[in-house]
């Protein structure tokens, strides 16, 4: 297992862990711990120490908690700065949203060094850094995420886009941050349901490859959940390590990256149908399309039934959905039809992340098509 001695071992209120994302010289720090927002200013300095200037962006909710927080950690970093607020939720990943955003910062006077800074969750982080990656063809970006789920896995990596009409995240750069700040304090005020949604995300990397940590989520994941603070940065610490693993491998997805998919063919079909809003957040349709992700890779005949079961049961134990909601309407076809507009369709064919069992994912083109149908319909019966 992966697990960090560097936190289990420290001390109650330990420094920060950091996590290099090895890039040569895009390289970048992970910084993961608590009091962190309250030494941004210090830290973006040290990374970008031509700035004078910072533009934020962050949403309603976020805003109200920590943009004043950080507002005096840059201001007393000698960093001039302005704030642009969308409101939260998935909604602000749309090309509507980014278009304000984008005229904000070049009426703000936007240069070439000036960062961008991402004060939130995963919309904040993805509607951010894709106007960072396209205004002046790229400004600096520093990621501070405040969500479980943007602290293991969408402040890291460099994927940034909003939504279209006609899927999830079509629209998109990949731009890496310079930096990423975790504050694991902000996660004190995040949502029971916005917590578990994060926690679908951590458990990935469990499935996708380290059954010791699946092995440790089923045995810390509970007190985690409700609130031991030693357990999420043990938690974040080793889903960044294993984010940056493969993006410093694949950064942009030619091949095993693609494992950080697992569920999401199923899930974002979801997300989809649901219209990207508050009836199913990101998490949970990765949650339910993890344990579809195996159901299927049980059909096919790669992954015994018991992992199958181990995986639905620690999920929803916890409290995460496993199957679309039984009250909604579901048309298999429909969903079929969204799958076929995934990113990862090659000559009109999806490559699913299937698994011989926990901690053994992997890519598979001609996943036959009655198995995907059969998966579907076995999770809305
Ligand atoms: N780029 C990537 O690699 C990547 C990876 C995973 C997910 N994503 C994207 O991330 C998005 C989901 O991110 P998310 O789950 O962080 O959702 P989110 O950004 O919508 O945040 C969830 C909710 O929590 C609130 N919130 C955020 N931080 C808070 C805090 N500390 N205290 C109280 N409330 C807080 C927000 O206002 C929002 O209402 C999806 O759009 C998904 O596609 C991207
Ligand atoms: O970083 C990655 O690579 C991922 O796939 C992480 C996913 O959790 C995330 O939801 C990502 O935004 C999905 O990307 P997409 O390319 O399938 O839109
Ligand atoms: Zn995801």
């Amino acid at each position: 297992m992966n697990v960090v001695g560097d936190v289990l071992g420290a001390p109650r209120g330990a420094p920060a862990v950091t996590v290099e994302v090895a890039l040569g010289d895009r390289a970048y720090p992970i910084h993961i711990g608590p009091g962190l927002l309250g030494r941004a200013g210090e830290l973006v300095r040290a990374a970008l120490p031509k700035a004078g200037r910072a533009f934020v962006v962050s949403d309603e909710t976020v805003a109200g908690l920590y943009l004043e927080p950080l507002a005096a950690t840059l201001e007393a970093a000698g960093l001039a700065w302005t704030g642009h607020i969308v409101p939260a939720g998935e909604a602000s990943k749309s090309v509507g949203r980014l278009e304000a955003l984008l005229d904000a910062m070049l009426g703000f006077g936007l240069e070439r060094g000036t960062p961008v800074i991402a004060l939130g969750g995963g919309v904040v982080g993805d509607l951010a850094g894709f106007a960072a990656a396209v205004a002046l063809r790229g400004v600096p970006l520093v990621q501070i995420p405040t969500t479980l789920l943007s602290q293991v896995d969408s402040s890291v990596g460099g994927k940034t886009a909003v939504n279209s009409r006609h899927g999830k995240n079509l629209i998109g750069a990949f731009h890496q941050p310079r930096l990423v700040l975790a504050d694991t304090d902000t996660l004190d005020s995040l949502p029971p349901r916005e917590l578990l949604a994060g926690y679908a995300e951590t458990a990935k990397y469990g499935l996708i490859g380290d059954a010791g940590f699946w092995d440790w989520l089923e045995a810390n994941g509970a007190a985690l959940l409700a609130g031991d603070a030693r357990g999420r940065a043990e938690a974040i610490a080793v889903s960044c390590r294993a984010k940056a693993a493969v993006v410093a491998a694949d950064e942009r997805e030619a091949g095993q990256r693609a494992l950080l998919n697992l569920g999401h063919t199923f899930g974002h079909a979801l997300e989809a149908e649901t219209g990207y809003g508050a009836a199913l957040l990101h998490g949970e349709a990765v949650a339910i399309g993890m344990v579809m992700a195996f159901d299927l890779s049980h059909r096919i005949g790669l992954c015994p039934g018991q992992d199958v079961a181990r995986v639905r049961r620690h999920l929803e134990a916890v409290g995460l959905p496993v199957r679309p909601d039984p009250a909604r309407s579901w048309d298999i076809d429909r969903l079929m039809g969204h799958m076929a507009r995934d990113k990862k369709v090659e000559d009109g064919r999806v490559t699913f992340v299937v698994a011989d069992g926990i901690g053994k994912a992997h890519l598979k083109r001609d996943v036959p098509a009655a198995a995907v149908r059969e998966t579907l319909a076995a999770a809305l019966s």
